[in-house]
């Protein structure tokens, strides 16, 4: 009783309380600071019900902002033997690799590449359904089918990267896994801030304190050029406009890579990726999509700067980025800290990956009409405010000159090959597309 007078001489609002005299008054209050009472309690228990009693198993992958509450299952000597098997090197030479976004468009393909001249490669994925992860085990099974394996798990899980160094020392990573797309980070800013950023920052610390620290080869985008008007992009350019949340976590990864390479040495090197395309590619890439929308008769969006300016990329083929990865890896220094401490100065390198030949996107669809053998529903539509930057356009000169990197393939050519691959894929030969 003492506890409820208490309680009802507690004033809600600051000034209320001296205004109520009357005895009805205070029975009414009394009543409904024991209702209040009641139903904060009720609030209180149901959130400690959540916190202690929410299934692990029992994911949202739909909502990608919540990335972090996904568990996954790993460990054990059987798992240890797969993950020691599939890192294992079988040539002179050869490299240990870890592959993050394994199960990605560019992360399917440079592991296969690896594996093919005998490096070890692990993968690791976390299958997120940013789109539709059928695609992503299709990528899985074929890789598989090379000696491949991907561990199934998030780069933000610290215990498992330190489980996968503990079980290989490997010599490098090729860190792909990230929340790619431009346009996507307007819906869900939180999924680029916890992929990108906070799974990059995790994965560093982790290669800082192992012993020996690996070389990390990462994916960086063409989109941090943003608004830099100058062409071509050099590396040199200012990268401090981005137009994009997704451009700005992806500058963001290059200043964090200088901080981990200043004070741990460890050896980083970030590729500027330019809009990669080819067979096994991102459903939610335009050249991606067209080709779907085309074939099924419906209008596609393309979209134009003010007065009809052109919008234009530099496609780059997926062969040819496989090519600058492999060579990133070959020429990355080792990092020179150990257990978390710096020893000397390391190497710290960026690499523009494009093609140096911009198309414009009208042109794009001119090439998938002709390919597909079917008119495009043409929806011209002034570009919409949604992060994307008018044209892109890679200088190269460094990445030929550091990386032997040299773009070989054009955008008819590459597209003929993504084409072949969707028609065969989507026809119900999903298991013969390779
Ligand atoms: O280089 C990068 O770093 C990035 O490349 C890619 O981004 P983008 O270059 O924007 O590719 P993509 O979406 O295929 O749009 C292509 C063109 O079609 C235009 N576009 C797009 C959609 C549409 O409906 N209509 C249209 O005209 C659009 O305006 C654009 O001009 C990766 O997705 C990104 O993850 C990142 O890696």
């Amino acid at each position: 009783m003492k506890q409820m007078s208490h309680l009802d001489n507690i004033p809600s609002t600051p000034g209320k309380f001296k205004m109520e005299k009357s005895p009805y008054i205070h029975r009414l209050r009394w009543h409904s600071s024991l209702a209040k009472l009641t139903f904060w309690s009720l609030v209180f228990l149901g959130l400690i019900f959540l916190f202690f009693f929410r299934s692990p198993s029992n994911p949202l992958p739909s909502d990608p902002s919540r990335r972090s509450l996904r568990t996954y299952s790993w460990g054990g000597a059987a798992w240890e033997k797969r993950v020691r098997s599939s890192a294992r090197v079988r040539s002179r030479n050869g490299i240990s690799v870890l592959v993050t976004g394994a199960a990605g468009f560019v992360g399917t393909h440079v592991s296969s590449a690896l594996k093919r001249r005998g490096d070890g490669v692990l993968g690791l994925d976390s299958f997120n359904d940013y789109y539709d992860p059928s695609l992503k085990r299709a990528r899985q099974a074929l890789l598989e089918r090379t000696g491949v394996f991907i561990v199934e798990g998030d780069i933000n899980d610290s215990a498992l990267l330190k489980k996968l160094f503990e079980v290989v020392a490997f010599t490098h990573v090729m860190h792909l896994a990230a929340q790619a797309g431009v346009r996507y980070a307007m819906e869900n800013p939180g999924s680029y801030v916890h992929s990108n950023i906070a799974g990059l920052v995790n994965l560093l610390e982790v290669c800082k304190s192992v012993n020996p620290q690996p070389a990390i080869v990462w994916a960086s985008s063409s989109s941090v050029y943003g608004l830099n008007s100058k062409v071509p992009f050099s590396e040199k350019d200012r990268t401090d406009q981005p137009a994009s949340l997704y451009a700005a976590t992806k500058k963001a990864g290059e200043e964090i890579a200088h901080t981990y390479n200043h004070i741990y040495g460890l050896s980083l090197t970030g590729l500027r990726f330019f809009t990669v395309y080819g067979p096994w590619g991102r459903p939610d890439m335009a050249y991606f999509f067209f080709t779907r929308d085309i074939l099924k008769g419906k209008s596609i969006s393309i979209f134009e700067a003010a007065n009809h300016g052109t919008v234009a990329r530099d496609f780059t083929y997926i062969d040819d980025i496989v090519k600058g990865c492999l060579a990133a890896l070959d020429t990355a220094e080792k990092s020179t800290g150990s257990g978390g401490k710096k020893k000397g100065p390391a190497q710290l390198r960026v690499f523009n990956l494009g093609n140096t030949s911009p198309v414009p996107v009208s042109d794009l669809v001119s090439i998938l009409e002709r390919l597909l053998k079917v008119k495009a529903k043409r929806n011209i539509m002034k570009l919409p405010r949604n992060g994307d930057v008018q044209f892109t356009h890679a200088n190269i000169s460094l990445a030929q000159r550091e990386l032997g990197y040299k773009p070989t393939t054009d955008l008819q050519t590459g597209l003929k090959k993504f084409v072949r691959w969707y028609l065969s894929y989507y026809s119900g030969g999903k298991k013969a597309a390779g």
